[in-house]
């Protein structure tokens, strides 16, 4: 229990001390302007109580001599109080700025230092870097001028207790001591907020969730063919609603603590009042006294308050931050060596491969022992789910096999960077990301240091993926947006682009071909990965595109997924996977002749064309033209 604190305590203090290391190197200079105006408006208060008790003390007593020096001293240090409000807005503000940067950029280094996909799968994850990301903008400039608050309410408080002190020890006694439960109470509500904010955080990843699919352009077409808008707002608005509730619980905790408490510094300021203010009218003390005494009781209370209202603010500040802390500590999830993996000589073999995305799940991947010749083309096919896409994403290392293991050149890849291993493999992912971006951007992304060096890399790559005409003729050309949300441009290289247009959406076939094209843009990649790369595609121009990848795959190492067998016909190797397990493996002759699953799959999908084929079974008027070979229905 003990040591649980004693690390509670550690943690926290790691916490406040990045805060002030993100605060102090952001803005050293600013940091010690501000720190500077802290001490000097800590002092401030008590400095005028005291130069007003001596000015009604003098004026009482008719001295006239220092009266205007402590009139011109009581409003010089008003004036510099009123200007280092101002003062202190400005710095906040401009430290803000430079904080919040400086947190931004430090957390996602932190999250692209996790290079796998597991750990960005895991909700738990998911809500820590909600929160993070949330309080990186303003929470680290907040917790350090809760610091400095701090301090500066305790210079108050040391000030006005020694004045207090002189005119009655039994009443700062009195103040002082009602502020141990009153920090008490205030350190309850902390963890109470702080435990409501985890507690809400997965209530509010979905309720973002519904907002975002509400507005997405993506998402709008189901949406409003399918009627979904009132469901999916009434997810949104109940998430919410479970949310507040759990913030409403704390708030009225806060104003039950906060009322008691305020309560109780008004009856001891009240007592304390009456008292003194006897005392003076019986000749105990002067007219000065009194004014230092209502100076220095607000002034003590109020700064007492400053410090417990800064605590609770920043409690809850404090709490999230702890996971910003948390994301930037998280070891990475892969390691691996920093020297790059040699061009593939001999092949990559996935030795006893099993996998299965997390420990309560099913195998995905059972024992597969496969080897990818270098050189050699090797297709996979197979059923819905039996895996092949999971293959894919072991090969580039976005998980590790739970059991066995992959090599590359017998080198096991967990012992790669995996940076590095992936600059030398293309793909392109059946999900495949279309960005709103310009349609040179969207390609340059394969290899924005080759696009750089060699400015007609882009072109050539979108002319090996057959979409360089379709890009050249949009309104700006490689220029345009391909995006309905951004709408005018300025291209990759910095230039304006030639006036304003607006963006274009392409068609799905043509976003697969731009898709493409990026993979192929690592053009010296050793490994070609194409997961369904013409699903989307007519049937024209997947057979040019097939024509063109059988000439980039030949004399190259490659892994071909597609649904439609007669794509995969001229690999060198077809692999069947069948839930999780390789059920069959040869060329397509072999497969044909062993008659398996491959043979049967063939044969359903050749039957497709031939029924299409046959007189009275169509092809129907205005029908897709005749495909010519290679061209199958999906499976
Ligand atoms: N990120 C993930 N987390 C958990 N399970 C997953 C994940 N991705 C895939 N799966 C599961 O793994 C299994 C294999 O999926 P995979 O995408 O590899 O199949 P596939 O053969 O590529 O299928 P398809 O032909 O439909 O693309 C499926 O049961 C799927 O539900």
């Amino acid at each position: 229990m003990a040591s649980g604190r004693a690390a509670a305590a550690v943690r926290g203090l790691r916490t406040l001390t990045a805060a002030l290391a993100l605060y102090t190197r952001a803005a050293p200079l600013l940091a010690a302007l501000r720190l500077v105006i802290v001490l000097a408006t800590g002092l401030a208060p008590v400095a005028t109580a005291w130069l007003t008790a001596a000015l009604i003390d003098d004026l009482t007593a008719q001295r006239t001599g220092r009266v205007g020096t402590l009139a011109l001293l009581l409003a010089g240090v008003g004036g510099a109080a009123a200007l280092s409000g101002y003062v202190t807005a400005f710095v906040e503000r401009e430290i803000g700025r430079r904080v919040s940067l400086a947190a931004q950029e430090r957390l996602f280094a932190a999250v692209s230092r996790q290079r796998g996909l597991a750990r960005l799968e895991d909700p738990g994850f998911h809500d820590r870097l909600r929160l993070a990301q949330q309080v990186s903008g303003a929470g680290p400039a907040a917790l350090a001028e809760a610091a400095l608050g701090v301090v500066q309410a305790l210079l108050i408080v040391g000030g006005f207790t020694a004045s207090l002190l002189t005119l009655s020890p039994l009443v700062t006694v009195l103040v002082l001591a009602s502020t141990a439960p009153a920090l008490a109470a205030q350190l309850t509500l902390v963890r109470k907020r702080g435990a409501m904010v985890l507690d809400t955080a997965p209530n509010l990843r979905r309720q973002t969730f519904y907002t975002l699919l509400l507005m997405d352009l993506r998402a709008a077409k189901e949406i409003r063919l399918y009627g979904l808008g009132g469901y999916f707002r009434g997810r949104m608005l109940t998430e919410l609603r479970t949310a507040q509730r759990g913030e409403s619980r704390v708030d009225r905790a806060t104003l039950l603590t906060d009322g008691s408490l305020s309560l109780l510094t008004t009856g001891i300021a009240a007592a304390a009042l009456y008292g003194v203010a006897l005392r003076i009218a019986h000749g105990h003390g002067t007219a000065g006294d009194l004014a230092v005494l209502v100076a220095a009781l607000a002034g003590l209370q109020g700064a007492l308050a400053g410090v417990l209202a800064q605590i609770a603010g920043a409690g809850q500040v404090f709490t999230v931050f702890t996971h910003y802390t948390a994301i930037l500590d998280a070891p990475a999830d892969l390691t691996g060596t920093d020297a790059p993996p040699p061009g593939l000589r001999d092949g990559i073999r996935f030795e006893h491969v099993w996998f299965r995305y997390s420990a309560a799940g099913d195998w995905v991947l059972r024992d597969i022992d496969l080897t990818i010749g270098a050189g050699r083309s090797l297709a996979l096919v197979g059923l819905n789910g039996a895996g092949k896409s999971t293959l894919v994403k072991l090969l580039c290392r976005l998980y590790e096999p739970t059991r066995g293991r992959v090599t590359w050149d017998g080198v096991d890849i967990r012992s790669l960077d995996p940076d590095l291993l992936r600059a030398r493999i293309g793909a392109v992912f059946q999900d495949f990301m279309c960005y709103d971006l310009s349609a040179y951007d969207n390609i340059a992304l394969g290899g924005l240091d080759r696009a750089a060096a060699d400015p007609g890399a882009v072109e050539r790559a979108a002319t090996r993926a057959g979409v360089h005409p379709e890009l050249a003729g949009l309104p700006a050309g490689y220029d345009t947006m391909l995006s309905l949300v951004f709408q005018d441009s300025r291209t990759p290289r910095g230039v304006p682009a030639a006036g304003r247009f607006g963006g274009v959406s392409l068609s799905g076939g043509q976003w697969q071909r731009v898709a493409l094209a990026r993979a192929l843009l690592r053009s010296d990649a050793d490994v070609l990965v194409l997961d369904e790369p013409s699903s989307g595609l007519d049937a024209e121009a997947e057979a040019e595109i097939h024509q063109r990848l059988r000439e980039l795959r030949s004399g190259r190492t490659s892994l071909l997924i597609s649904h439609r067998l007669g794509t995969v016909r001229d690999a060198d190797r077809i692999v069947v996977l069948d839930g999780g397990r390789i059920t069959e493996a040869g060329d397509h002759a072999s497969l044909l002749a062993a008659d398996g699953t491959y043979a049967r799959l063939f044969r359903l999908q050749a039957d497709g064309y031939r029924a299409a084929g046959t007189p009275g079974a169509g092809p129907r008027e205005g029908a897709a033209p005749p495909v010519t070979a290679g061209q199958q229905p999906q499976l």
